[in-house]
């Protein structure tokens, strides 16, 4: 077997100190100069002091050769060439990676911060819709940045903590732009991460968005007992629902059976690691949607996701049974019950219909 090509070490900056985005920063400072930048200057400076990110990953040690900032223009001087630089600057922008690690909900501010950089490229890592726009986070990064920067989505399969231990993970990096694919996987490729390319962004996106809703779903079956024939028939109808507005968007059929597809979807509803699954688990055992996101202390995507998935796949046509039954517990008050009696008595149809 011939060994794997030594990889030139890039400058890379990820922008937001979250649970995943530490995570992958710890996995890519074993091979590249890696800058983590947080907007809490208090929680950057704990972590900076503690070599810990307590506040959203705790328990992992930052390597030392992590640099963390809360400072803006320094996370975005490591990643660009510009005049003026102050820090360690990469020689050319293809040996600069720029990671967007935040919510959905914090893409569009740091798009619109990021407008003032000349930033080589953009990859981002977050799953949803935009709540208020459904926008996916392609078409919210071309609406506030234009389409001349290279731009990708990393997803898949991948919990933050068994990144963070080192496990074995594989992920989807999907662009038009085949030379940010090769930039990524030369990144991120490696070790115990392997990354596979597509030009489907609409198809990762959207099974990166809608695998977080009927992690919820599941989470409410399985905290209600309803059994692993329950819970593997939500999964395969989930399956169906992902592909069918997946479909409608624009995404190709073969993406859903891919790692962003039914591979997030296996691990979101089956790995209690899942915020989104807890948030179900919650549910089932009567708490109330608002003590339950406070106790998480981390994102939910599904939730906000929900509602803007629900208005889609009306104004799109497409059947989404399950995803719309966990918008009406979430936001109409819908009880469990009444949910689950709906989607049992619906009327019998062809399986691929
Ligand atoms: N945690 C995981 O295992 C995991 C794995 C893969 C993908 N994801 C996705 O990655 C995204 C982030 O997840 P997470 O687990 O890191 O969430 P998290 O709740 O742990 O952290 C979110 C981070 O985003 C930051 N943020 C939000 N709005 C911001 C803004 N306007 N400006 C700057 N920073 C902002 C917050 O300060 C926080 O640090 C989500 O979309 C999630 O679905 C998470
Ligand atoms: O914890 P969740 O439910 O946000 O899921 C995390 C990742 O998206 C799993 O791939």
């Amino acid at each position: 077997m011939s060994p794997e090509p030594t990889i030139p070490s890039m400058n890379i900056t990820v922008l937001g100190a979250g649970a995943w985005g530490t995570a992958l920063a710890i996995a890519l400072a074993q091979r590249h100069n890696v800058l983590l930048w947080g907007r809490n200057p208090d929680t950057m400076a704990a972590a900076a002091a503690q070599r810990e990110n307590a506040a959203y990953l705790p328990g992992f040690a930052l390597p030392e050769t992590l640099s963390l900032s809360a400072d803006f223009s320094e996370a975005l001087a490591h990643v660009t060439t510009a005049a003026g630089a102050t820090t360690a600057a990469p020689a050319t922008q293809s040996e600069a990676l720029l990671i967007v690690a935040s919510s959905v909900s914090g893409l569009r501010e740091l798009a619109q911060q990021l407008q003032a950089f000349p930033i080589p490229n953009i990859v981002w890592l977050c799953k949803g819709f935009e709540e208020n726009t459904r926008l996916l986070p392609h078409q919210i990064v071309r609406q506030v940045l234009g389409d001349a920067i290279p731009a990708a989505a990393l997803s898949g399969p991948s919990f933050a903590q068994e990144v963070a231990r080192g496990l074995p993970c594989a992920l989807s990096v999907a662009s038009v732009h085949a030379g940010l694919c090769e930039q990524v996987v030369a990144a991120v490729h490696g070790g115990n991460i392997r990354v596979y390319s597509t030009d489907d962004l609409v198809g990762v996106e959207v099974g990166g968005a809608v695998k977080n809703i009927l992690a919820i779903a599941t989470g409410v079956a399985d905290g209600l007992g309803l059994g692993l024939n329950a819970r593997a028939a939500l999964i395969t109808r989930g399956l169906a629902e992902i592909t069918r507005l997946g479909i409608a968007l624009g995404g190709r059929s073969e993406t859903f059976m891919g790692l962003s597809g039914v591979g997030d979807l296996i691990l979101t509803c089956t790995g209690d690691l899942s915020r989104n699954r807890r948030v179900g688990l919650g549910l089932a055992q009567g708490k109330p949607l608002a003590s339950i996101v406070t106790e998480l202390g981390h994102v939910a995507e599904g939730v906000r996701c929900a509602a803007a998935v629900r208005a889609l796949a009306q104004e799109c046509g497409v059947d989404m049974p399950i995803s719309n039954a966990v918008a009406g517990v979430l936001f109409d008050g819908d009880s469990l019950q009444s949910v689950m009696e709906l989607l049992l008595s619906r009327n019998p149809r062809e399986e691929s219909a």
